[in-house]
């Protein structure tokens, strides 16, 4: 069954917005931050990860993003490169704004968090300017990073990609990936999430996420009811992610898909969600059945905690299916089927 159709006749697949971060991550994990000496960089930031990750599927990115004008800015941009993302539509920023800078912290497996420095952020520079209509409709789809909406003037050049999206039949994904910094306030986050995925086509995100997307609209909701209030506006699969529990797609016409997560040996308790979006998204590009695409993006996940990075450890596709397979042999056929 397809939810979504693509336009195949567009020569791009995804153009993601939103942040394009450095990542920090430390080489002498297991201990506080404050007593780690050793860090590895890599290209961080959910869209950034997930625009690679899509890329080692083969899939054609482009990215809608402001980045710092100093090495950092050309360190991300030059990997972007290196990894085939279309860096046409990656502007500098002008007055000395800074990108995005993601400090991790391991204490264990299960215990990890992330310390983000964002003041002055380049990122949120991204102007309505810089949203070209012709690349919107040169791209099958479109992927808008919730933090892209905290502030002005990226939160208009999110919206004016969204209705460019609209008046040109270019799929909208939401991942709504909240991240606190930047938010002015809980109101701003509804008013703004639920602007955008009142638009969307697919809406991904955690519990926690859509709670804050649907605060102002109805508090409390359940996944079902979360679910069928967004397939009222224009979402066919709406993706509600419960971490180690899992996650559930539900789609328009009534049916739901749940996938569980695959056993790994973590390492950290994020990244998870970069690589289901990565692989969930390539399924889909495929053309594959729902179930499919959640195995695929839940294997995904899964060797993503147990990596270092977010973004260089990213799989091609032989990789996720030979985790898959090898799972399936050691626990069994149905281990992330429900
Ligand atoms: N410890 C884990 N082991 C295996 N898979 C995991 C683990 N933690 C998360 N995942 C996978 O990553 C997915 C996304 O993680 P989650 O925390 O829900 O989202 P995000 O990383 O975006 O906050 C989960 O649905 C699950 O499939
Ligand atoms: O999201 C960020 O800006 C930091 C990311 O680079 C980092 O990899 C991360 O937190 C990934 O988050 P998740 O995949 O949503 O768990």
């Amino acid at each position: 069954m397809q939810y979504i159709t693509f336009d195949e006749k567009r020569p791009m697949d995804l153009v993601l917005l939103g942040r394009v971060a450095v990542d920090f991550n430390p080489v002498d994990y297991f201990h506080p931050l404050a007593e780690c000496t050793t860090f590895k960089k890599y290209v961080g930031g959910s869209p950034a990860n997930i625009a690679v990750g899509v890329s080692r599927h083969g899939l054609k990115a482009g990215f809608f993003a402001r980045v710092s004008d100093d090495q950092f800015g050309d360190f991300v941009t030059d990997f972007f490169k290196k990894e085939g993302i279309d860096v046409t539509k990656i502007r500098r920023c002008e007055h000395g704004e800074k990108i995005g800078l993601t400090f991790t912290e391991i204490l264990s497996p299960t215990e990890s968090s992330i310390l983000m420095y964002r003041n002055c952020i380049a990122d949120l520079q991204l102007d309505p300017a810089d949203i070209d209509e012709e690349y919107i409709k040169n791209t099958k789809a479109i992927l808008i990073s919730g933090t892209s909406l905290a502030a002005s003037p990226s939160r208009e050049a999110a919206l004016k990609a969204v209705m460019l999206a609209k008046k040109n039949g270019t799929v909208i994904i939401f991942d709504i990936d909240y991240r606190p910094y930047n938010w002015v306030s809980e109101d701003e986050i509804s008013i703004y999430y639920s602007l955008v995925a009142k638009e969307s086509d697919i809406i991904m995100g955690s519990r926690e996420e859509f709670n804050l997307t649907e605060r102002l609209i109805e508090e409390g909701r359940s996944d079902e009811e979360s679910a069928a209030a967004w397939h009222k506006e224009q979402a066919k699969i709406v993706i509600i992610k419960h971490g180690k529990e899992g996650s559930t797609a539900y789609t328009n016409d009534g049916n739901r898909y749940s996938i569980k997560p695959f056993p790994v040996t973590a390492l950290k308790s994020f990244g998870g969600g970069d690589g289901y979006g990565s692989g969930f998204l390539y399924g889909l590009f495929e053309g594959w059945e729902m179930i499919d695409c959640l195995e695929f993006g839940s294997a995904e996940a899964a060797m993503m905690v147990a990596s270092h990075s977010c973004s260089e450890d990213l799989p091609g596709p032989d990789e996720v299916h030979a985790f898959i397979k090898e799972s399936k042999e050691k626990y069994g056929e149905m281990i992330a089927r429900a």
